[in-house]
């Protein structure tokens, strides 16, 4: 088996066998490993290769550009940040779905704090970037309701469970250079807080994911490919039958790379709940060799949940990880 697995991804549009196979192969690669490649993924090129572009210059820009969205200014936690620390090493442009109605005033829930307007550095970079997160939210809907259908879910069941818009997070990463080649870690060892995450990279290299066994494989970038993995919100609703993929970034020895994670989510008001269905067997996992940053620990029980309030403790309060020692 090719590590990590490629699907065609035309074959969830396509007639009924070519579907009900794509469908298979999604299941079997989010049960056994929690990650996946992409290809005919339907979002075009064009707007693949000029949100990488968009990126690469925005990092290019003066120091005083940058600052200027920057995320301290935010009331709803998006913009520019530099994070040089234990766990990450990069600058990143933090963008979420743009849902100015229904944005935090006194007396609504302190998750909606989240909602809210994006800081875009020019209209048309905003209108690229806009584009870009409509066709992966898109597409994202798309493999959950494929995978919603291998766990016997009615159709559009993670679409419909709540009248408000989801709440996609989309990043822009750029990863600094390190020279030394000392491998330390652009991002450290984590799984995503999302439903599932959908990644555009440019050709640098740099990501890897880790198997069952413990083991980590390189995810080669491959133009026209995107990456998927299963994010903890899945793992949690499927009691393990998918499975969140541990991953990280090396930082790139002799030039910055620039990566576009989206993170499909529910709606911020959305009640998470493990479904009712029996919990996957337990599967044998390695011992951890290096700390996986998760909010919840694996396989720990899980009682319903509104996502946003999750959401807001860990970007509002700073509860990214599970683990006290992480978060001092
Ligand atoms: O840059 C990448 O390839 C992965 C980024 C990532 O895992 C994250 O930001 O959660
Ligand atoms: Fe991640």
């Amino acid at each position: 088996m090719p590590h990590p697995v490629t699907l065609d991804a035309a074959g969830i549009a396509a007639g009924a066998t070519a579907r009900a196979a794509f469908v298979r192969g999604l299941g079997a690669a989010c049960r056994d490993e929690g990650f996946l490649l992409l290809q005919n993924h339907g979002i075009p090129a064009e707007l693949c290769r000029a949100v990488l572009a968009d990126a690469a210059a925005f990092f290019a820009r003066p120091a005083a550009d940058k600052e200027r969205l920057h995320i301290r200014h935010s009331t709803n936690h998006r913009g520019f940040s530099r994070m040089q620390n234990s766990r990450d090493w990069r600058e990143q442009l933090h963008f979420a779905a743009e849902w100015p109605e229904g944005a935090w005033s006194p007396g609504k829930p302190d998750h909606y704090r989240l909602a809210g307007g994006n800081p875009w550095p020019d209209a048309a970079f905003a209108s690229t970037l806009l584009r870009y997160m409509a066709a992966v939210q898109a597409l994202g809907f798309r493999l959950l309701d494929a995978l919603g259908e291998c766990l016997g879910l009615p159709p559009r069941h993670f679409e419909r469970l709540s009248d408000e818009p989801p709440y996609l997070l989309l990043k822009l990463i750029s990863y600094h250079v390190q020279p030394a080649r000392n491998q330390r870690n652009g991002v450290a060892a984590h799984c995503d807080w999302s439903w599932i995450t959908i990644l555009l990279q440019d050709s640098t290299g740099g990501l890897e994911v880790q198997d069952r066994n413990g083991e980590w494989w390189p995810v080669p970038p491959q133009p026209g490919i995107l990456a998927v993995n299963v994010g903890e919100l899945l793992e949690i609703q499927s009691r393990g039958h998918f499975r969140a993929a541990p991953h990280r970034v090396i930082s790139p020895a002799t030039r910055q790379r620039v990566s576009v994670p989206a993170f499909i989510n529910p709606p911020l008001d959305a009640r998470i709940a493990p479904l009712a269905m029996p919990p996957a067997p337990i599967a044998p996992h390695a011992p951890e060799k290096e700390h996986i940053h998760r909010v919840v620990p694996q396989g720990a029980a899980c009682e319903a949940f509104v996502f946003g309030e999750s959401e807001w403790r860990r970007k509002g309060l700073g509860g990214w990880c599970h683990d006290p020692r992480c978060l001092s």
